[in-house]
């Protein structure tokens, strides 16, 4: 079974505030909060992805089982659960990192019984990690062009020696690179070494490398993990305005479960590798089985968010 690994980050508190955030988005990209919003998502259209009866173990140990998952195109989807519940193997399934035992994964109206994980960004899907995994020993403009680098069509002499089409490419990627950032309010911080950088912003950086390319489908593992309460609500509003300007479809694990009721259209409950419940957080929140999952693990939310 392959395994996953991604480096790894340090950490340190960013102060930014989240008025920033309310205050210097352009007009066309602000949101209207989540209550005042019209919905965008249409009741009944088509899945973007779908999972069917996903079973994967390791070893002995059951990490997923029976798990079907619908995501609508243009949502913003939530996977919640306690730990070890599943959540980072279901991402990893959706993204090709693992192959699930039995069951298949329907992208788009393709289905597969592995999604080819090489093959991630020319199918439209871009994902980050639960772990940073940024290159840190780069400044942050060429972090976030590297999420262009499957476009590149120049030879690698023609990149060595930056002629031709590859620096016309390299132009173009940074400055499409250079959009998102200003997007993503990290334009001040684009000649930064991205290692440098406080732990939020790394954070940010590493959505706007997934963001540069515009995908159809974006996976944020834990996005807001580590963060402080108002640098996750910075990052909850980036990730809607990522949703609305992009159409990007969000498919986010988060623990904190405060932040997700406020930010998801609809949520899925893992437990024990099990999906447990299964729809908008006014309906996850009054589940009973989803308040006797989370019972005796409430105390291990950071902010005391209950559901
Ligand atoms: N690569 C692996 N090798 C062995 N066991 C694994 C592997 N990945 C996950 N597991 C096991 O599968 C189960 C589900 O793990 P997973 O990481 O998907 O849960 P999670 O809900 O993301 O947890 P957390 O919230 O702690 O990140 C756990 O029991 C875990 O130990």
């Amino acid at each position: 079974m392959p395994i996953s690994s991604h480096a790894f980050g340090a950490i340190e508190a960013s102060a930014y505030a989240p008025e920033i955030f309310a205050q210097g988005l352009p007009g066309s990209l602000r949101q209207a909060s989540k209550d005042e919003a019209e919905p965008i998502v249409a009741e009944g259209s088509a899945p973007l992805l779908a999972l069917e009866d996903i079973g994967l173990s390791f070893g002995g140990v059951v990490a997923l089982a029976d798990v079907d998952l619908s995501v609508r195109a243009g949502e913003i989807r939530a996977i919640i659960g306690p730990n070890g519940a599943g959540k980072s193997s279901l991402i990893n399934v959706i993204s090709g990192v693992y192959r699930a035992d039995r069951g298949h994964v329907q992208l788009d109206g393709a289905r597969y019984a592995q999604v080819p994980t090489q093959q991630l960004a020319r199918l439209g899907v871009a994902r980050t990690f639960q772990n940073l995994a940024l290159f840190k020993g780069l400044n942050v403009l060429d972090n976030v062009a590297s999420g262009l680098a499957y476009r590149t069509r120049s030879n690698f002499a023609g990149q060595i020696l930056g002629i031709g089409r590859s620096r016309r490419e390299q132009q173009e990627q940074r400055g499409r690179a250079d959009q998102i950032l200003e997007f993503l309010h990290l334009t001040d911080v684009r000649e930064r070494l991205a290692g440098t950088l406080p732990y939020g912003l790394q954070k940010r950086v590493e959505m706007a490398r997934a963001l540069v390319a515009e995908p159809r489908l974006l996976l944020l593992d834990e996005p807001m993990a580590g963060m402080t309460a108002s640098e996750k609500s910075e990052m909850a509003g980036y990730v809607r305005a990522a949703r609305d300007r992009f159409a990007t479809t969000v498919v986010l694990i988060e623990h904190d479960v405060g932040v997700v009721m406020g930010l998801s259209d609809r949520i899925a409950v893992l437990d024990y590798g099990r999906k447990i419940a299964d729809g908008t957080p006014d309906e996850v929140r009054n589940d009973q089985r989803v308040i006797d999952a989370y019972l005796g693990v409430a105390s291990d939310n950071e902010d005391g968010a209950g559901i």
